[in-house]
Order: structure tokens, then sequence, then C-alpha cells
């Protein structure tokens, strides 16, 4: 238990830092609340990786994991990690209900990953109607469990999710996330580079949605402060923005990110099992139901509790080069919204 938790230690950004230290205060190893974790599409190249961090979280009980094919192999070596959660591996559909049945969290990066010269939108066809499908399932099997949605094109297959839910008389806007944290982890990186400051020691918020223009990271809000020219903040934000290009096109055909989107998905499922099992000030960003700005989906900053979305932070204080990119993005991001929308509707 103590090697897991320090791994997991090592998992975290700084911000998070003193959280695992509350973490090791709060709960001795017997009074962690049991919690049941799904990953659907465990067989693929985020989720294997994935599938392994989340069997180190010590907040994790349960591990269920689900593909169309390959999960007996991932979950039995998955299993043989001497951690605490019980790995089990679910597949083809008719043993999706069993891998969702009493799931707390559900984490979904199942579907198709673009090639060079695809757009996250060009995936629209394909994945939008594998997560109808296990947002169905969801709705069946796990009505009250949190969504972590990792499938592209996230700015649309969220309001998709959240229509499924409405159908299916389930919704709690609460529950829903689209998973941004990679352009996060990104914009850290990046800042800490450019300002030359400790890594660990960085904190950006990154608002909007996950593609493109519709990414938006607030260097203006960036800790530690640093003096960098215009040019330089132009340069941050459009290689966060492109962030995911730059990793499709060095693997030239071989899918898209995967290792850094594992840790990312790792991370924000853990502050999500935080909020849950009830550690205060949990904060991430994360692309939900919102009216911070006028569109009904938009990441921002997230307080996180024990029902999921606590509160959705504002956007604070802007740069004028910031407003203008919140301006741009915002008819991109609407036609993506509307465009999952009417799909889940058809
Ligand atoms: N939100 C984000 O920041 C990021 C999102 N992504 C997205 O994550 C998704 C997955 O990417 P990769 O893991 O690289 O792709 P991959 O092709 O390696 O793996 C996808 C997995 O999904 C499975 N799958 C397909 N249909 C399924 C279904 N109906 N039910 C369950 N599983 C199913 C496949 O069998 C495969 O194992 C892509 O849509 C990609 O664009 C990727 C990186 C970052
Ligand atoms: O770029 C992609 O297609 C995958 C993704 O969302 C990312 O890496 O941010």
């Amino acid at each position: 238990m103590r090697a897991s938790i320090l791994a997991l230690t090592r998992l975290r950004s700084s911000s998070a830092s003193s959280q695992s230290h509350l973490l090791r205060r709060s709960y001795s190893s017997d009074s962690v609340p049991e919690r049941k974790v799904a990953v659907l599409g465990a067989a693929g190249g985020i989720g294997q990786p994935l599938s392994l961090l989340m069997k180190l979280n010590p907040l994790v009980s349960k591990l269920a994991l689900y593909d169309i094919a390959g999960t007996p192999g991932v979950a039995a070596d998955v299993s043989h990690v001497n951690t605490r959660s019980e790995v089990a591996g679910y597949a083809g559909e008719e043993q999706l209900g069993k891998a969702l049945e009493g799931s707390d969290i559900v984490i979904i990066p199942a579907g198709v990953p673009r090639k060079p010269g695809m757009t996250r939108d060009d995936l629209f066809n394909i994945n939008a109607g594998i997560v109808k499908s296990l947002c169905t399932a969801i709705a069946k099997y796990c009505p009250n469990a949190l969504v972590n949605m990792i499938s592209n094109p996230v700015n649309s297959t969220v309001p998709i999710a959240a229509e499924v839910f409405k159908k299916a008389g389930t919704y709690d806007e609460k529950k829903l996330f689209g998973v941004t944290t990679l352009d996060v982890v990104r914009a850290k990186t990046f800042y800490a580079g450019k300002a030359k400051v400790p890594v660990e020691e960085v904190n950006v918020p990154v608002v909007g949605g996950h593609a493109g223009i519709t990414i938006l990271p607030l260097f203006s809000q960036a800790v530690p402060k640093a003096n960098l020219a215009d040019e330089d903040i132009k340069a941050l934000t459009k290689r966060t923005q492109d962030g995911g290009t730059e990793v499709v096109e060095a693997k030239a055909g071989k899918g898209s990110a995967t290792l850094s989107m594992a840790y990312a998905g790792a991370l924000f499922a853990d502050a999500c099992l935080k909020g849950l099992n009830g550690v205060p000030d949990v904060v991430e960003c994360t692309f939900v139901q919102s009216s911070v700005t006028e569109l009904p989906f938009f990441a921002s900053k997230v307080k996180l509790g024990k029902n999921g979305v606590e509160e959705v932070l504002e956007l604070g204080p802007m740069s004028d080069y910031e407003k203008q990119g919140l301006q741009n993005l915002i008819p991109e991001l609407k036609a993506s919204i509307e465009k999952g929308i009417k799909f889940a509707n058809q």
C-alpha cells in the first residue's frame, strides 16, 4: 500500500502535492472507501497505460477493464501488479453491463484516433456512435457514475453523452466531464520550459474546449509569474493548441497521444476520486455544462466534490489577447456542441 501511495504521489502535479499529504494523513488503509472504476476502451493505446495507472491508485478498490476485444490479456497482465484493486476484464458487448455495474467512475478512451492531416472533428462519424452506445449502457447499468469522456471530438462527445442521459432520464450535469487535462499538462510543460521555472511548481488554467483554437490557455494567470514577451505567449498558446497535432505528426500514422493522455486521464480520475471521498479544494480544468459563457458546455476550473461538480469557477482576469481568443473560439465550439446534440437526437 505504501509503495502504491508513493507511486501515486509521484504522479501528482505540484498543485495537488499537498493533497497527497492530506490523503496519507486522513486515510488509514482500511478506511479508504471502496471505489469501482471502469475503463471503456481499455485495450487501446490510451486504455492500456491508463489501466495500469489506475491500478497504481490506492483510492481504487475495483478496476473493470472493458473493450470490444483484447481485455482478458490486459486485465491478466495488470492484475499481477501488487496494489489494492481487484482487476477484471470484460470483452464484447454482452459483458458491458457487468463491467459497468456498481461503477463510481467510468473513463471512456474508446474510439478511433487521428492520423496526420485529420482534425478531431474528422473522428466524429465513427466515435459519435461508439460514445452514444456506451453512454446508453452507462444510463442503464451505472446511472450515478461520474463519466470522464476522453474520446474525441470531446467538444461533441460530451454533448452527445448529455443528450443520451437526458433521454434516459438519468442526466446529472454534475457527473459528466470532458477530459481536457492533457491541455493543462502541456501548457504547464511548455510554460516551465520557456519561463525557466520548475515544472512541478507551475499552474496554468486552460479553458474553452479541446480542439485547435477552442483550447485557450490563460498564461496571464500562470504561476509562478514570469515576464514573458507577447511573442513568447503567442508561441506558447499556439503550441498548446497544436500539442495533439504535434504528437499525431510525430507518430506518422500510428495514432495520437497515448502515454501523456493516460497520465492526464489518471490525474483527472484521481481528482474525481478525491472529490468523491470528500477531500476539500480539489480543482481541475474540465469541459462541463456551464454558464460561465453563452455556451452550454465550456472548460474552466471546476471544484470537485462528493457529487462530482461542486462549483464551476469563473474564468478570472484575462489579457486582451486571451479575451480575443475567447471571442474567436465561440463560433467553432458552439458548432461542435450543436453537432453533438443534433446527432444524439436523430
Ligand atoms: N481527450 C483527450 O485529450 C484525448 C483524446 N484522445 C482520443 O481518445 C480516443 C482513443 O485513442 P487511442 O487509445 O489512441 O485509440 P486506440 O485505437 O489505440 O484505442 C481505442 C480502443 O477503443 C476500442 N473500442 C472501439 N470501439 C469500442 C466500443 N464500442 N466499446 C469499447 N471499446 C471500443 C478499440 O477496440 C481500441 O482498443 C480517440 O478518440 C482519441 O482521439 C486521444 C488523446 C487525447
Ligand atoms: O490530437 C489528438 O487527436 C488527440 C488529442 O486530443 C490530443 O492529443 O490532445
